[in-house]
């Protein structure tokens, strides 16, 4: 098949390179010509377990990047992925959803023939955007016979740090449509993944995301909620909750308690989702108190700290982790931000150290000292917090004998040190 991959992001370019594996000839979208060349040259502008190795074998050969919409149109299928970040009130800004099915009509209009196109939005987008925005912006600039352009909806439900593999091995597959020879072209684009598919209808598939996302965020401020109940009595909550997940019901995936979740999609979704409760004059009061809880769980670690080491004015305080998750340089929402900026505040000078996001966060926060190894970030400081699961972090032991004192605040439990002094959550 010929498909087309809008936006080369982490959903954008990943889903490109896993389409090109699976023997479709690509053609990726980039707006960013600097991304666009990197990609086309086979180095990806982010870091994804096995993305490069992919990358590096099919472009040039089955994958190709432009910044220009031309090629489209020889396209089966077209797959939206550009960015829906949050916008100031809660929903989410659509405006690169418009500007690319804009863009998708205009490029669709030039074509000779009558190959039929499939546009399909994978990125996450309120119930209804497909049917109200999406498509009157493709057929306003296409403008032709409508009959040539179907469209469906295709949520993506990668993970960062995993998104190679969870693209390849998805749990389900949704494809929203209104005539099902548009969601048997999508269907087929997937032939040789072996995962069950859910047909649904546009607004349906829309909301399966949203709801997916706020059900893992509401685990997550839930285990929080226990473990922050749990602090009080003196009992491990990753003990309850390993326990508490063995039933089938309930089941063990996020049920970590820690400083909460980040990145640039959970927030966003269940903000998303809020917004859209409200709209419509609902009161949406779980989602509420789940980011609720959420905003409030870094801060708690910033007074465990000032409880062991008293006043942070001065103090050298050793961050370890600025990544959102392990095994992604993505700091988008990642907690290290908000705990950061609250060590500065209170007048505590940050060394930080990250395997893979120093560099993405320098956009963000420079007012700290970026270290090339967590032995760097060690040496000398008063406290450590460690804020990402980055598997070289959990042989930590004694590195931590660099510090003044040995007090190690874990943000997020990772460390498997047989030395546990000083060390808490
Ligand atoms: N990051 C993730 O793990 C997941 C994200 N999603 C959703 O997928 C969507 C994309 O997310 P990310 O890949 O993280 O975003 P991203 O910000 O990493 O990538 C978006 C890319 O689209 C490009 N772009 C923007 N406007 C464009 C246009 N008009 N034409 C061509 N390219 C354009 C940007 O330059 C950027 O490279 C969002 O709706 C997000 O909620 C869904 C599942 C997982
Ligand atoms: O829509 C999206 O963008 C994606 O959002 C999440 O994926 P992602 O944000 O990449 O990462 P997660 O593994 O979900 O972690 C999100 C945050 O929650 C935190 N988390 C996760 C699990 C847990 O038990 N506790 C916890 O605090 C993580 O550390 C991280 O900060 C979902 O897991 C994906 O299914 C979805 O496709």
């Amino acid at each position: 098949m010929k498909i087309s991959v809008v936006g080369g992001g982490y959903v954008g370019l990943v889903s490109a390179v896993c389409f090109a594996e699976l023997g479709h000839s690509v053609d990726l979208i980039e707006i960013d010509r600097a991304k666009c060349d990197a990609i086309n040259a086979g180095q990806p502008p982010i870091y994804e377990v096995g993305l490069e190795e992919r990358l590096s074998a099919h472009a040039g050969r089955n994958l190709h990047a432009y910044v220009e919409y031309d090629h489209i149109k020889y396209s089966d299928i077209i797959f939206i992925c550009v960015g829906t970040p949050q916008g100031p009130d809660g929903h989410p800004d659509i405006s690169n959803i418009i500007s690319a099915s804009e863009s998708i009509g205009r490029a669709l209009r030039d074509k000779d023939g009558t190959r039929y196109h499939v546009v399909v939005v994978k990125s996450t987008v309120p119930p209804g955007t497909t049917e109200r925005q999406v498509i009157p912006s493709v057929l306003r600039q296409f403008g032709k016979n409508n009959d040539q352009i179907g469209f469906a909806v295709n949520p993506e439900f990668l993970r960062e740090g995993m998104a190679v593999w969870d693209f390849l091995n998805p749990d389900r597959i949704v494809i929203g449509c209104r005539k099902k020879m548009d969601g048997d072209l999508v269907e087929a684009a997937y032939s040789g993944i072996n995962a069950p598919v859910i047909r649904t209808g546009i607004m349906a598939a829309e909301m399966i995301k949203y709801a997916s996302n706020a059900f893992l965020a509401t685990k997550i401020s839930y285990a929080n909620e226990i473990g922050n109940i749990c602090k009080k009595l003196g009992i491990d909550v990753y003990e309850v909750m390993r326990a508490v997940g063995l039933d089938r019901r309930i089941g063990p995936a996020f049920l970590n308690a820690g400083i909460g979740f980040g990145g640039s999609c959970l927030p966003k979704d269940v903000s998303a989702l809020i917004a859209l409760a409200e709209d419509m004059g609902e009161d949406p009061i779980l989602l509420k108190s789940v980011m609720q809880i959420n905003k409030l769980q870094p801060l708690r670690l910033i007074d465990l700290l000032i409880k062991r080491v008293g006043h942070l004015n001065g103090k050298k305080i050793a961050v370890l982790g600025l990544s959102f998750k392990e095994n992604t340089d993505d700091v988008r929402e990642s907690r290290s931000i908000v705990v950061i900026k609250e060590l500065i505040r209170r007048g505590a000078r940050v060394a930080a150290y990250d395997p893979k996001a120093n560099q993405s966060m320098k956009r963000f926060l420079t007012e700290i000292d970026y270290c090339s190894s967590a032995s760097e970030a060690l040496t000398g400081a008063d406290a450590c917090l460690v804020m990402t699961e980055w598997p070289e972090f959990a042989h930590l032991d004694k590195e931590f004998d660099l510090m003044k004192s040995r007090i190690v605040i874990e943000g997020r439990r990772i460390l498997s040190c047989n030395d546990r002094e000083g060390i808490c959550w």
